[in-house]
């Protein structure tokens, strides 16, 4: 049985490769030792894989930004826009191309835009979205993927498997950049292109497998998206008779599209048994007998060790049909998601210690796996032993904690009176203008801020001094709020490493790594903490700072809260329980932070949920479930507080068209939206649907350095008057503003604020905006 790796993490063991990329980008690297850099990272991932005793070591699956991009420069599918970055060859290397089209380009005079970004499936990862036009051509166009397969294959002395998106998910995975067809439509064009790269990786480097990765066949599926996979595949095995394509499914079960992924003419099929362990019977009688299955059964999404014995359950009923050559055993999907080693981890306790596995240690499980089945018994009962432990742990099990959500009723979760009537209340009490201006709540997290925790963690700095230093930078943001004019003030969350992990690092029933760090997106990282037992508030986790802020103003000051399906989903969650469960009692300690926020005076509290969205099933049929307990967790957290008390949330990745009522039911009094780049579009569906609360749709685009013109936000205000009342408006960034730097925050925020006057001018005059 041949061990399989999907994917292996890529920013380095300590983040080597977000500091080269941007030391690059800040002009102190130069390119030579970006690409050092990036070569040492492959090599050494290369390296642990092949000690590990890998049979299929990927290559490829590293990216210097997102693999998406790195397909899309691949297939030559350059957006017009780029031309000139292309053509002025004395300045830019492809490398510069590249990182244009992921963070946009200015210079010379040039101010092209980036290309878009969103969530790749489920996950808190994300890809730079892919341009089509109706008349799109590819051709291969980068190199990137037969330079790195020729450097695998000399470093590790064997053929790897290099890696590629699927061209079926390739497409689905963008968008259409104009009206008038549908991107599936591209298949005929996009194949050839394929079937060119497959060749060519065959003949110049005698490559046996080829990863294809295909998760959109874990998803619900057109006629003719599934039609473009015959299609695709069928054209493949035709014209590249000679190479094994390995189809790879993941994050969902392959469903309805079963038979369908069973019966392309491939060399092998991965799928998902994490995810979905109830597939594997119907696949064992689908797959025709000569196509390899391989079994994902290490959890990639995860850092739990693996339970050999649920592993072996399935292993074993795959062996019983279809004997061990043809079978593979692999992580879920790629590590990509998981951290990189838990050696690293000195400080954490023995006993929680023994139930993780980052991605070093999941290759390992591969090992084990494959002893255990050749008959090594004292690495199963090891585990079985560490499952024990965990099962039965003390630390993870709290009386109080499980009573009280068993004892949640529909009471907690909604609040004293209809929204119409808490409006009423609110406007009384609050007294703002129309289209009130507000932020989201960071502002620039900058090298002196994190270099000063950095400090204070060292055990550098004193409390004392850290608070102090906190406790000035956040006067000085009230300061300056006060008199650019924004009408709700923010604290600025300086204190802040993560609004996910700051509360972990507050809350029972959770741990943090020292150096967990997962990609996000580009260079950015984030360090998830792990829930591991029943979750609880040991004391109040943000009264202080926002106690502080408000003393510090005549104005209002908004508490800042991290919700609870929002922390469950950029958390390494428990998978003992559902995660409604975890959800519930994650629900219960933010209750008790905006319970203790009211008490201090805060009138206004944001619970921020932008990963809502992100964590909606991939299938349509799942959907229903989840968004019932999401916005029943959001609820409890939010429900217990007077009328007069307003309650904000705030969601990015604002894809929620299709959701818009359960966004509604979540009954916040505010929510702040992003809606700069789409120009509104997504307030038509807040419009259609009537929403009733009140709406801040993001004005200012805070992805881009860009500063937003007064005249473009006057324009974006109109619209989004037009759209819905105006007593319900308010005038916000799309999100947060910590990745951004001071200069062109202040002067982004100065606009903002007179777009916001003109707008109320016009009301005030009489001119219908
Ligand atoms: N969890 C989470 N997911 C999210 C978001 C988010 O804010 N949080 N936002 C959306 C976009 N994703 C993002 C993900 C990460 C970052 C981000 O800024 N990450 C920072 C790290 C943030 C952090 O944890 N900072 C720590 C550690 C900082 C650090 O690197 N310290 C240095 C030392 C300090 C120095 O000399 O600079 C070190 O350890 O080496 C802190 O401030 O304390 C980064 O990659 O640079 C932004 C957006 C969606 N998903
Ligand atoms: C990713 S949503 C961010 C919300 C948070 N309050 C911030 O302003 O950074
Ligand atoms: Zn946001």
């Amino acid at each position: 049985m041949l061990k399989n790796n999907l994917g292996y993490p890529r920013v380095g063991p300590r983040r080597e490769l977000k500091k080269a990329c941007e030391g690059y980008w800040a002009g102190t690297l130069s390119r030579q030792a970006l690409f050092l850099a990036a070569t040492q990272v492959r090599e050494a991932n290369l390296q642990l894989q092949k000690d590990a005793g890998i049979d299929l070591v990927p290559c490829n699956d590293f990216s210097l930004y997102d693999q998406v991009l790195d397909m899309s420069l691949l297939l030559g599918a350059i957006p017009e826009r780029y031309t000139p970055v292309v053509t002025d060859v004395a300045n830019n290397a492809e490398v510069d191309l590249y990182f244009a089209m992921a963070r946009g380009y200015q210079r010379d005079g040039l101010d092209i835009t980036a290309m878009e970004m969103t969530k790749w499936f489920d996950t808190n990862y994300h890809y730079i979205v892919p341009e089509f036009k109706k008349d799109q051509a590819f051709r291969i166009f980068s190199s990137k993927v037969f330079a790195e397969t020729g450097a695998a294959r000399h470093f590790l002395g064997k053929v790897p498997k290099p890696v590629l998106i699927g061209p079926v998910t390739y497409l689905l995975l963008g968008k259409e950049k104009e009206a008038g067809f549908d991107r599936i439509q591209l298949i005929q064009k996009l194949v050839p292109v394929y079937v060119d790269i497959l060749n060519k990786l065959q003949e110049d480097y005698q490559v046996e497998w080829v990863q294809l990765d295909e998760p959109f066949l874990a998803m619900d599926l057109t006629p003719a998206q599934q039609e473009a996979f015959r299609y695709a595949y069928a054209a493949i095995q035709k014209q590249c008779p000679h190479i094994k394509i390995l189809l790879t499914t993941y994050f969902d079960a392959l469903g309805d599209n079963a038979t369908l992924a069973a019966g392309l003419p491939v060399a092998g099929l991965h799928v998902d048994l994490v995810r979905a362990p109830q597939q594997l019977e119907l696949l064992l009688e689908l797959l025709p007998p000569h196509v390899v299955l391989s079994l994902g059964v290490i959890d990639g999404r995860n850092i739990w060790k693996n339970d050999f014995e649920r592993s072996l359950h399935l292993l074993d009923l795959a062996i019983k049909e279809r004997g061990r050559n043809n079978l593979m055993i692999a992580p879920s999907c790629s590590l990509l998601h998981t951290p990189f080693d838990l050696e690293a981890e000195t400080k954490l306790a023995g006993e929680v210690r023994n139930w993780m596995a980052f991605a070093k240690q999941k290759l390992q499980e591969l090992n084990d796996l494959q002893a255990i089945l050749e008959g090594n018994t004292s690495l199963l009962a090891a585990n079985r032993q560490a499952m024990e432990t965990r099962r039965t742990s003390a630390l993870i099990h709290n009386p109080q904690v499980k009573a009280r959500v068993a004892a949640l009723t529909e009471k907690d979760a909604t609040r004293h009176q209809p929204f119409a009537q808490r409006q009423i209340t609110q406007h009384a009490r609050f007294q703002l203008p129309l289209f009130p201006t507000t932020t989201i709540g960071s502002f620039p997290q900058t090298a002196d801020i994190r270099q000063l925790r950095a400090r204070w963690k060292k055990g550098a700095l004193t409390q004392a001094q850290y608070e102090d230093a906190l406790e000035k930078a956040t006067v000085d943001l009230i300061r300056w709020q006060e008199v650019c004019g924004l009408d709700v003030l923010v604290h600025g969350e300086f204190e802040r490493n993560d609004m996910v992990e700051y509360f972990g690092e507050q809350l029972q029933g959770f741990l943090f790594t020292s150096n967990g760090w997962v990609q996000s997106y580009g260079s950015r990282c984030v360090k998830p903490p792990v829930i591991f037992g029943d979750v609880w508030r040991p004391a109040d986790m943000t009264v202080r700072w926002s106690r502080f802020a408000q003393a510090h103003t005549e104005k209002w000051m908004k508490g800042m809260l991290t919700g609870p399906v929002t922390i469950l989903q950029w958390s390494f969650v428990r998978d003992d329980q559902p995660r409604s469960v975890t959800a519930n009692q994650l629900a219960l300690a933010i209750r008790d932070e905006v319970a203790a926020l009211e008490n201090a005076g805060i009138a206004m509290i944001q619970i921020d949920e932008p990963a809502i969205r992100e964590g909606l099933p991939l299938r349509r049929k799942d959907r229903a479930m989840y968004l019932d307990w999401a916005v029943t967790a959001f609820r409890i957290s939010a429900s217990c507080v007077r009328d007069e008390t307003q309650i904000h949330t705030h969601m990015c990745y604002s894809e929620f068209n299709d959701i818009i009522a359960h966004i509604a039911a979540m009954d916040a009094d505010v929510i702040t939206i992003e809606t700069s780049r789409s120009q509104m579009e997504l307030l038509e569906a807040f419009a259609y649907f009537h929403y009733p609360n009140e709406i801040g749709p993001g004005v200012y685009d805070i992805h881009s350095p860009r500063v937003p013109s007064v005249a473009e936000m006057e324009v974006l205000l109109e619209k989004a008057a037009a759209l819905l009342p105006a007593k319900n408006i308010w005038v916000n960034p799309d999100c947060g503003l910590k990745t951004r730097n001071w200069p062109e925050t202040k002067a982004a925020l100065e606009n903002m604020v007179a777009a916001a006057k003109a707008a109320r001018e016009k009301v005030s005059t009489g001119i219908n905006v």
